[in-house]
């Protein structure tokens, strides 16, 4: 079994996708840490984010091993975890740049497909392109002020700043994030998250 849960940033993906996964007792993958990754890898060398190629060759060198765990997904170089760093504001304001790439999305793609089913899949495109034979696909939203308002409960940052990083963000993963056809929408913005993830195990158990 394989149930995807793509949706725009700060949606609740990851957070929906564990207690998904958690309730059926499966794994969940989250592949917008490979992205994250990758740009904060970039990051850290100096390379321009704007090309693909020496970015691509860095990564080739350093080996990344995701951690399906079920409380959270970790990424790690070896024996460092970069998970810590991921969700940081420079690799926020990055990650767009590097999910631009085909190459960079083929080389993401090629190390979510190796992982042996069941799992719950999160991102963008894991219902259209990834995983398009999955038994259940969902696609969360919610307005921009929503999301933020639940972001800056997380982090010390000003909503009103986060609300535009999130709405240009949006913008710039336009072209990945559409809706796989057969996916069932849902806004989070008025439901709790634990009525979020009851109304997709509804859905995934018909
Ligand atoms: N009804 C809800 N549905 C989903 N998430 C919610 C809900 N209410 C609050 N949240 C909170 O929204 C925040 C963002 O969720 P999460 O980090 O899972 O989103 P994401 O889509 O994976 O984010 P990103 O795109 O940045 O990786 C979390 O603090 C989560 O607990
Ligand atoms: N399947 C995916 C997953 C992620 N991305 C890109 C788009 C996001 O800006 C970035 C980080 O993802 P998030 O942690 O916000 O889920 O990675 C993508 O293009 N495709």
């Amino acid at each position: 079994m394989i149930v995807t849960i793509d949706g725009v940033a700060a949606s609740g993906k990851s957070s929906v996708s564990s207690g998904v996964a958690r309730a059926l007792g499966i794994p969940y993958v989250s592949s917008g840490l490979l992205y994250r990754a990758a740009t904060l890898l970039g990051l850290e060398a100096r390379l321009d984010l704007g090309e693909a190629a020496p970015l691509l060759s860095h990564l080739q060198m350093l080996p990344l091993r995701l951690e399906p765990l079920p409380e959270g997904n970790r990424i790690w170089q070896g024996e460092r975890d970069l998970t810590p760093q991921l969700h940081q504001s420079a690799v926020d304001a990055g990650v767009s740049a590097v999910a631009a790439h085909p190459e960079l999305r083929a080389w993401v793609d090629e190390q979510l497909r190796r992982l042996p089913p069941p799992f719950v899949a999160e991102g963008r495109d894991m219902g259209t392109n990834v995983f398009p034979q999955a038994g259940a696909k969902f696609y969360l939203t919610a307005s921009p002020r929503i999301r933020a308002e639940r972001r800056a409960a997380e982090r010390p940052e000003d909503v009103d700043a986060i609300e535009a990083a999130l709405v240009e963000r949006d913008a710039r993963d336009r072209v990945q994030s559409a809706p796989a056809p057969d996916a069932r929408v849902i806004d989070t913005g008025p439901l709790s998250l634990e009525e979020v993830i009851a109304e997709i195990l509804k859905g995934v158990k018909g």
